[in-house]
């Protein structure tokens, strides 16, 4: 972790990562995402290639791009007063050039919504209907008492919300990170600790997991996908460090795309009312069009919401499932970087907007319907739309990534790297060792035919094996030697000593690779000790450059705030 050009792993470490004994992702492709999910990992990706196109250019539309944010609000879990966001890039660009939005979004339109808390029941009945706000359309909706959100969705209108184009102000690497951020997830993972004891607890708690899980890889598949190149100065995607964070952890890769399913789900579920929505008229036929597009896509299998939460007994199991999401909301005002926390604020509305189709209304149910789809806010479909986009980029790059693996994987193969990986890969040494053992083992326990039957076939299955690119990706077998040395002993006269030989030669490989590690680090170690000083020179001088500018009264020290150790920043040039 760290700023990023630090991020930028020295070529070892990145070969050793890279080419980590799992597979790519180590998901089978054809298998289904979940027991929830009556859908393929391939299937998904195909749906998604399919709609990514109208998705990426409906969340481009005015419409879709617009997203608003207290960014002062109070962390309400913890003292935030110290909010540290004074790096350029976690900061973020709000709308102050009114002029050229369409007319829903002027000010004067916005203001006619008033502040939620001084509002009554009758007034939240026009205010929270998404149609309303959005094309004067006066319909009078039953204002719902029973709490059926999944997040709160009056502080979109707070006074304190600025407007922020999205488009300017991208999900991708800020930097944010330590303990900071890892506090957050381990609040967020925390709301998981269900209290109940009830009938469909596992699956609830199996599927908030998922969802936080989910989010979480999204997130790093992002800002793996989005980093600075601080050579080229461009933004890129940084394969080494998806692999680290996503993509040598299949279940992360998996809950990417259950979360896929269950936003996809809930779009399909208002899909016959998203074509009655009343745009504004310059949206009809585009952003409609759009939106009916992708929908169309979409497969009732996808997710079956209604294994989770079955019976009567677990309604109260649903009720701690809203309550503890909804606080998953709430905790993404304490994210001190303000990029991190737009993004973060507009992912778990999405998701709280998909739960709150899926769980809260009911098809068959008139009134469920009125009291959930056509209640819906323009923030919460924003967010609904925004958050699928996310998670449909995220496979997009998954799938991208996989491609940069595999190819990078098969230079690896052509280059000259005889120690690539050989311990962390998947013919590291512990199993080099375990192989060798059980082919004595193995071969001292049979007749000279039939060891000379087992070598064949082993050294044939070596190198058919060796043609997989993943499979034996990692370690580069010396083939010719190999086939060399089995030749020599075929040629001699005692049969008994093929195994011998080949074994010896691992042993030797294995423990040579060894020494050389045991080597390496001996010389990391004194190098470390050889900068000490060197680094406690250069402490005491900057400390002593400071306390002399203090007191001689240079302006910007006398208020130098003391910088935050763990906000690493981006070296923009
Ligand atoms: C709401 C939010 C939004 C953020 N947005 C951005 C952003 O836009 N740009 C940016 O650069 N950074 C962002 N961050 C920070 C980013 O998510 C990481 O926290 C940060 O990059 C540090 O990563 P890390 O590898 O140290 O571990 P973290 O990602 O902080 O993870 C902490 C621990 O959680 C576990 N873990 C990691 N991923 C998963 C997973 N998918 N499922 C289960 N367990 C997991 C691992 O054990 C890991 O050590 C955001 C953080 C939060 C909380």
């Amino acid at each position: 972790q760290g700023n990023a050009t630090e991020s930028t792993f020295s070529s070892s470490k990145a070969n050793e990562i890279i080419s980590d004994s799992t597979p790519f992702c180590k998901v089978e492709k054809d298998s289904t995402v979940s027991t929830s999910c009556n859908i393929t990992f391939q299937e998904i990706n195909n749906i998604n290639e399919n709609i990514r196109n109208d998705l990426q250019s409906l969340v481009n539309t005015d419409f879709f791009k617009y997203f608003k944010l207290d960014i002062y609000k109070q962390c309400p879990f913890w003292d935030d007063s110290n909010r540290l966001c004074t790096d350029g890039s976690c900061s973020i660009d709000i709308v102050e050039d009114w002029s050229k939005l369409p007319e829903y979004w002027q000010p004067e339109h916005l203001s006619e919504l008033k502040d939620p808390s001084n509002s009554s029941d009758e007034d939240l009945v026009t205010d929270c209907s998404f149609l309303d706000q959005l094309c004067n359309d006066n319909k009078k909706l039953q204002y719902m008492q029973n709490d059926i959100d999944y997040c709160d969705v009056n502080e979109f209108e707070s006074k304190e919300s600025v407007l922020i184009d999205l488009t300017k102000n991208p999900e991708r690497f800020t930097g944010y990170g330590g303990q900071q951020s890892a506090n957050i997830w381990k609040h967020i993972y925390g709301e998981n600790c269900f209290s109940m004891d009830t009938q469909g607890k596992c699956l609830a708690k199996d599927a908030f997991y998922r969802l936080v899980s989910g989010l979480h890889a999204s997130i790093g598949v992002h800002i793996s996908n989005e980093m600075l190149n601080s050579e080229t100065g461009q933004w890129g995607p940084n394969l080494e460090f998806f692999m680290s964070r996503v993509g040598n952890f299949p279940d992360r890769i998996t809950n990417i795309y259950f979360n896929y399913a269950v936003v996809a789900k809930s779009l399909w579920k208002i899909m016959p009312f998203l074509k009655h929505l009343d745009f504004c008229n310059e949206y009809d036929n585009d952003v409609k069009g759009k939106i009916i597009n992708i929908t169309s896509q979409l497969d009732s299998n996808i997710f079956q919401e209604d294994l989770l939460f079955k019976n009567d007994l677990d309604y109260s199991l649903k009720d701690e499932f809203r309550s503890r999401f909804k606080n998953v909301t709430k905790i993404m005002d304490c994210v001190d970087c303000d990029t991190c926390r737009l993004w973060g604020k507009v992912q778990t509305t999405g998701y709280a907007t998909s739960l709150k189709i899926l769980f809260e209304f009911d098809e068959a149910d008139e009134e469920s319907r009125q009291n959930v789809v056509d209640k819906l806010t323009k923030y919460e479909l924003i967010a609904l739309l925004n958050t699928f986009d996310r998670l449909s980029q995220a496979i997009e790059a998954i799938n991208s990534f996989e491609r940069m693996y595999n190819k990078n994987m098969n230079n690896l193969k052509t280059k000259e790297n005889p120690n690539a990986s050989f311990i962390f890969g998947k013919n590291n040494f512990f199993r080099l060792l375990k192989g060798a053992k059980d082919y004595i083992n193995n071969n001292f326990s049979s007749s000279n035919a039939e060891q000379e039957e087992i070598t064949k076939r082993d050294v044939n299955k070596l190198l058919e094996d060796e043609k997989e690119p993943v499979k034996f990706a990692d370690l580069k077998l010396p083939e010719k030697k190999y086939i060399k040395k089995q030749t020599t002993t075929s040629n001699s006269k005692s049969k008994n000593t093929t195994p011998i030989i080949k074994s010896e030669n691992k042993w030797k490989k294995a423990w040579n690779t060894e020494i050389a590690n045991v080597m390496e680090a001996f010389r990391f170690i004194w190098r470390s000790y050889l900068d000490l000083p060197r680094n406690l020179w250069k402490l005491l001088l900057v400390n002593m450059n400071k306390l002399w500018n203090k007191f001689i009264g240079v302006a910007n020290y006398l208020n130098e705030k003391e910088e935050n150790p763990i906000l690493y920043k981006l070296n923009i040039q």
